[in-house]
């Protein structure tokens, strides 16, 4: 993978960031599931929470080689704390990409002050996989749409200050009446948050229900033609999918540092595990294994910097499913290097193997990205 002179320099301070603030915190927030709010202003004066803001609304303009950089150093020590990296991208990509001028004007800049947090509540209840089956309804009322209706997972939704929310303007089904709405959460009646949700893993990155109950909404902040938002939701997450692969890579690389680590202190039967080829062979895996899903993951990260969004597509399901499936057989198997101490909270194995868990589920299952992969072999 090549590098530019400015992609390297980014990583390095990324990194240098990430040894310094992000490491010592990690094992205290998933300890305690804590949402990491001191990270706001660093990552904000960096650039880190509105990677994707370009140049002319006063944002860094990253590109998504830049985002998954800034996800795969991050994720090294904590991966709840990466996915504050970018945070902004659900709610700017579909602005980005589909917003009128004047939605653009008023509400980047904004964004790339970088102390702004917003969220995008695309999932329901009964509607996760299947997009198209969400029930929440917006209704024209004079320059207002009406918003009723709940959200499920929606991540960061509770310390927002503007979601993204997707809702129906008709009763009919499939996809052509989706629409989304910038939200002011903060300022508008009607909208309540749930529990944040008792997870297993990625403890310290908030997920919540969201509740809609009369919410009024200007009819200025429905983003693009009405009905026309399945295809900003589609693009949104096929400019984050890849993203969640390069956490899932920098995860992998913190758990693969660790078992080497280990397995040159761990003294057993007289010598250290790491002579021992059982040892070795687990450890040559994880190597071979990480360095394919950074093949993958930064060849999508190039389409996506290209705007080649037809390839996208199906690159971006290919990285995530690959990176989040080997994440989880990496963590898994630092877990066994370490042994019972990979088992207790000690060290950040188990941690890493909650955590790797997730990605095989959220942005859409492996099923799902398996599903796109498939189509878009068919439809060729
Ligand atoms: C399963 C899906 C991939 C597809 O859903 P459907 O089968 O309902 O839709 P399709 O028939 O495939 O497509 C309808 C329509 O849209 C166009 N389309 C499809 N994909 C794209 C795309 N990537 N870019 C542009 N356009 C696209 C397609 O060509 C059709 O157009 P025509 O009607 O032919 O003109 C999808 O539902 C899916 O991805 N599901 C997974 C959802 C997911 O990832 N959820 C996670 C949400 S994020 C999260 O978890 C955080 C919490 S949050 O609050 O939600």
């Amino acid at each position: 993978m090549h590098l530019t002179e400015e992609e390297v320099a980014f990583q390095d301070s990324v990194r240098r960031m990430a040894e310094t603030h992000v490491a010592p915190i990690a094992a205290e927030i998933d300890e305690n599931d804590r949402f990491p709010e001191e990270l706001v202003p660093i990552y904000g004066d960096m650039g880190l929470l509105q990677l994707w803001v370009p140049e002319e609304y006063g944002g860094p303009g990253a590109n998504l080689t830049m985002v998954c950089l800034a996800r795969e150093e991050i994720a090294k020590h904590s991966e709840t704390c990466a996915l504050l990296a970018g945070l902004n991208s659900m709610f700017a990509l579909p602005l980005i990409h589909f917003g009128t001028q004047e939605q653009k004007d008023r509400m980047l800049p904004l964004l790339a002050k970088g102390r702004t947090l917003t969220a995008i509540a695309l999932s329901e209840p009964d509607a996760g996989s299947d997009v198209s089956a969400m029930r929440t309804r917006a209704v024209r009322d004079g320059d207002h749409y009406v918003l009723n209706g709940q959200k499920q997972w929606c991540s960061f939704g509770s310390v927002a200050d503007y979601i993204m929310i997707f809702a129906k303007t008709d009763d009919g089904g499939g996809v052509s009446n989706i629409s989304p709405f910038m939200v002011d959460v903060k300022n508008t009646p009607g909208v309540t948050f749930g529990r944040n949700e008792r997870k297993m893993g990625m403890k310290g990155s908030i997920n919540v229900p969201i509740f809609l109950e009369n919410v009024r909404v200007p009819v200025e902040n429905m983003l693009g033609e009405e009905g026309k938002g399945f295809r900003a939701a589609m693009r949104a997450l096929d400019l984050n999918r890849p993203a969640i692969a390069a956490a899932s890579l920098g995860l992998a690389e913190g758990a693969m540092k660790l078992a080497v680590d280990y397995a040159r202190q761990r003294k057993q039967f007289g010598k250290a595990i790491a002579e021992f080829q059982g040892i070795q062979f687990m450890l040559a895996d994880m190597a071979m294994q990480i360095e394919a899903a950074r093949g993958l993951v930064y060849t999508c990260a190039r389409a996506g910097d290209k705007g080649d969004f037809e390839q996208l597509s199906m690159l971006a399901s290919m990285a995530k499913c690959f990176a989040s499936d080997m994440a989880m057989k990496v963590t898994t198997d630092a877990v066994q290097i370490l042994g019972g101490y990979g088992y207790v909270k000690d060290y950040p194995a188990e941690r890493m193997m909650r955590d790797a868990k997730l990605n095989q589920i959220f942005e859409g299952t492996n099923q799902i990205q398996r599903l796109i992969i498939a189509r878009n072999l068919l439809a060729a």
